[in-house]
């Protein structure tokens, strides 16, 4: 019996879904965070449960070839990041292999083939979003991210011989939201602004959202405040939008309750746009502070063209695009397809959508407002059955109301674009008992120095030839 406290050796001999090590010690799976396949390790035990225990690492014994130094400072705190002590190729073969081993154990498909994941050539700086939560420490507001399960700012991040404060360095992060976070930083403090707290309802900032168009680079500042009078907002907004150019909105949100979490105030204008443009790919994109938007550019498009190379368009197919988001799948289909309809829950989202179609003048999309689950079943009973539908669901997958109306209607073709491996296994072993074979499987390193890994999919109807 493994009991807390306790000091064990053992090898390591695969990654688990959140990219942990693992290893076995009396039957036991253990998991050690940051140790790697082929490693041996002493761990202490800190957490133990009826099939698997936890262990913090104390010392690597054996190191791996591929164990590299960790680029950041704030490493193994601040949680963002799980897999910097790997080097970029065996970050990619460890998320190949945790695709397939979700596909085969949680999915039933046996030994499945998984295309090598397609990374970045410079897996760094790539996020076009971020959010900076703001926090008093010794006189000064400091943005930063909180160290893993707390409210607390992980010490410092980043690295290198940058002049931004060491917590405003995040190497996932964009370099001009990270020196627009080193900026605002300095601002807040020199008009007297304090860090929101939640304890005392005192003081004004919360978090700071940063975003992107990496297309056009137009950036974003939401401040998110407490409910206090700010007089100086817009002196604030005009002076942040003249130090950096390509600052085309800044706006303010007001979020009067005392917890963190709690949506609801009102949003606003402080400067300059409530929306940014993007261009990608040629197509132009609207998005607004609450829009979902995909946060690595460069890898969207390679994920957008995997979808349509996957659907294998013709000119005259009729497709939909569920949990359509703003529209970006659906618009960059519209250009090969005869007709896409949009599915999105969100109304802000379908509004964005719409406006994103106008945008770019494309007449054979539509949008409709609701959850997928409701919809999907109604509109193939009112137009004809869609010839491919492309689902994107959030990490929790699909409604099984989905996945039993494409089985009903036998859709000749599915693009299934997952976040999730495990949920994405599920949906799919649902299908492939309706009459459905996995044709391919294309994961793609949307989250590098992360465990997250996308995949996409294409599902045919059993009989029908995958292209
Ligand atoms: C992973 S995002 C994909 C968005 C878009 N395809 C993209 O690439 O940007 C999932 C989207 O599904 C929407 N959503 C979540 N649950 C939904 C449901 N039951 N029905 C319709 N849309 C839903 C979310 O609002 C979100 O926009």
């Amino acid at each position: 019996m493994l009991t807390g406290g306790r000091e064990i050796e053992l090898y390591i001999d695969n990654y688990n879904h959140s990219g942990e090590g693992v290893g076995r010690c009396r039957d036991m799976a253990v998991f050690v965070p940051f140790a790697a396949p082929g490693e041996k390790v002493r761990a202490r035990v800190t957490e133990t449960r009826k099939n698997y225990a936890r262990a913090e690492m104390l010392e690597i014994i054996e190191p791996a070839g591929f164990r590299t130094a960790p680029r950041c400072r704030t490493f193994g705190k601040c949680g963002g990041c799980r897999l910097q002590h790997i080097d970029y190729p065996e970050q990619l073969s460890a998320k190949r292999e945790l695709v397939r081993q979700s596909l085969s154990r949680i999915g039933g498909f046996g030994d499945i083939s998984v295309e090598p994941v397609i990374g970045m050539a410079d897996p760094w700086h790539y996020r076009n979003k971020v959010h900076f939560q703001a926090e008093d420490r010794d006189g000064r507001l400091v943005l930063g991210f909180y160290e893993e399960g707390s409210h607390r700012l992980a010490e410092t991040a980043g690295t290198g011989d940058s002049p931004l404060p060491l917590h405003c360095r995040c190497l996932l992060v964009d370099r001009d939201l990270n020196a627009l976070a080193g900026l605002i930083e300095e601002m807040l403090n020199r008009y007297g602004v304090r860090a929101y707290n939640r304890l005392t309802g005192r003081g004004m900032v919360r978090h700071v959202l940063l975003r992107k168009a990496s297309g056009t680079g137009e950036m974003m500042a939401v401040l998110a405040t407490g409910p206090g009078d700010w007089p100086a907002e817009k002196d604030f907004a005009a002076e942040l939008a003249k130090a950096f150019p390509g600052v085309k909105s800044v706006l303010r949100h007001v979020n009067p309750e005392p917890g963190n979490r709690v949506p609801g105030g009102g949003t606003l204008l402080l400067k300059g746009s409530e929306t940014i443009e993007d261009i990608m790919e040629g197509l132009r994109f609207s998005l607004s502070a609450e829009s979902f938007y995909q946060v690595n550019s460069v890898q969207t498009v390679t994920l957008y063209n995997k979808a349509l190379e996957f659907a294998g368009l013709s000119g005259g197919e009729t497709v939909v695009d569920a949990y359509s988001g703003v529209g970006t799948i659906a618009l960059f289909f519209a250009r090969k397809a005869g007709k896409v309809l949009g599915l999105e829950i969100v109304a802000r989202a379908v509004a964005d959508a719409l406006a994103n179609a106008a945008l770019n003048g494309l007449a054979n999309v539509e949008f409709h407002q609701g959850a997928v689950e409701k919809l999907l079943p109604r509109l193939v009973r009112r137009e004809r059955r869609p010839d491919v539908l492309v689902l994107d669901p959030p990490r929790r997958g699909c409604h099984i109301r989905v996945l039993e109306t494409i089985a009903e209607t036998g859709v000749p073709r599915v693009v299934y674009v997952s976040c999730d491996p495990g949920t994405l296994a599920r949906d799919l072993r649902r299908l492939a008992e309706w009459g459905y074979a996995v044709r391919k499987v294309q994961p793609v390193d949307m989250f590098p120095q992360t465990h997250h890994v996308e995949s996409i999919v294409l599902m045919t109807k059993s009989g029908l030839k995958g292209k």
